[in-house]
C-alpha cells in the first residue's frame, strides 16, 4: 500500500503541493488523473524519494520514502516520465543493471533478468542497444527495468504518452496482470479516457490538492453526471488541460 499523507511542496514561490492526502491499494489501479501542472510529476517523485517533501509523508508499506529511500525503493518499480533509457548498454545489459541496483545478484538476477525478458516478449531486442529504439519498444524497455526485482508496488508517470494503440494495449494488459497478482499500482495521467479504461480508483488533482476520489461510479454519483468525463469536468470545474 502507497499512503500519501498532508504532503506539501513548494518550488521558490510556486506551491506544488498543498496538503495532499490520498492512498493506493494493493492489487488495485490507482490512477491520478489531472490537468498539466496539478502537481501528478511532484507527488510521483516525492514517493519514489528524489524529491524531498516540505511537510508531511509519503509511506511505502509504512516506510517512509524520505526518511528510509533506499529500503522504500526496495519494494518499488518505477517507470518515470521520460523512457530514460542508457543509449549505450544492450536492453539485456540494462535489466540487469536495475536488477543489480535492487540487491538481485548472481543466479537469482540473471533468472530474472530471463523473466522478464521473456514476459515482455524482447527477446529479440535483448542483445540490442537502445539507441533508435520505437516508443512501444522504449516502453517495454522502461517496463522491463521497472519490473525485474518483482515489486510489490508499481508507479508510472504518464505511461502511455507517444504510444500507438497497439502499444498502449500491450501495457494495459501488463498493468492488468500485475494487477492480478496483487501489486499496488498507481499511475498518473492527463488522460481521461485511460484513466476510465484502466483504474479501480481514481484521485483527481487540481492545483496540489485531491479534488474528489472514488471509484469511477462513485465520481459519477458525487457530481450526479451520467457520463465519467462529465464528472470530471465538474470535479476539476473546467477541461483545460485534460484530455479526452
Ligand atoms: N523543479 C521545479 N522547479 C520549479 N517549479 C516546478 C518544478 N517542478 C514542478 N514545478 C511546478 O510545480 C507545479 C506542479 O508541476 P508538476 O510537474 O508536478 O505537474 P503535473 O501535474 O505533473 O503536470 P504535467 O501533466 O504537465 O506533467 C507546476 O506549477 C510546475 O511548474
Amino acid at each position: 500500500m502507497i499512503e500519501v499523507k498532508s504532503i506539501s511542496k513548494s518550488f521558490k514561490t510556486v506551491s506544488a503541493l498543498s496538503e495532499l492526502t490520498f492512498s493506493a491499494r494493493d492489487g488495485e489501479i490507482t490512477g491520478l488523473l489531472g490537468p498539466n501542472g496539478a502537481g501528478k510529476t511532484t507527488c510521483l517523485r516525492i514517493i519514489y524519494g528524489l524529491l524531498r517533501a516540505d511537510s508531511g509523508q509519503a509511506l511505502i508499506e509504512s516506510v517512509d520514502a524520505n526518511r528510509y529511500p533506499l529500503q522504500a525503493r526496495s519494494n518499488l518499480g518505477i517507470f518515470p516520465d521520460k523512457f530514460g533509457l542508457y543509449e549505450r548498454l544492450t536492453v539485456r545489459e540494462q535489466v540487469r543493471y536495475f536488477g543489480e541496483l535492487h540487491g538481485l545478484q548472481a543466479e537469482q538476477l540473471e533468472h530474472s533478468v530471463d523473466n522478464v525478458i521473456e514476459r515482455l516478449d524482447i527477446a529479440s531486442l535483448a542483445d540490442r542497444k537502445s539507441a533508435g529504439f520505437s516508443q512501444g519498444q522504449r516502453m517495454k524497455v522502461a517496463l522491463a527495468q521497472a519490473l525485474v526485482h518483482n515489486p510489490k508496488h508499481l508507479i508510472l508517470d504518464e505511461p502511455s504518452r507517444g504510444l500507438d494503440v497497439m502499444s498502449t494495449r500491450i501495457l494495459r494488459d501488463i498493468l492488468r496482470e500485475q494487477r492480478a497478482a496483487g501489486t499496488c499500482i498507481l499511475f498518473s495521467s492527463h488522460v481521461m479516457q485511460e484513466v476510465a479504461a484502466l483504474c479501480d480508483r481514481v484521485v483527481v488533482m487540481a492545483a496540489g490538492k485531491v479534488a474528489a476520489e472514488g471509484t469511477p461510479d462513485e465520481l459519477c454519483q458525487l457530481t450526479g453526471e451520467a457520463a465519467l468525463e462529465d464528472a470530471f469536468v465538474k470535479i476539476i470545474g473546467s477541461d483545460e488541460g485534460i484530455a479526452a
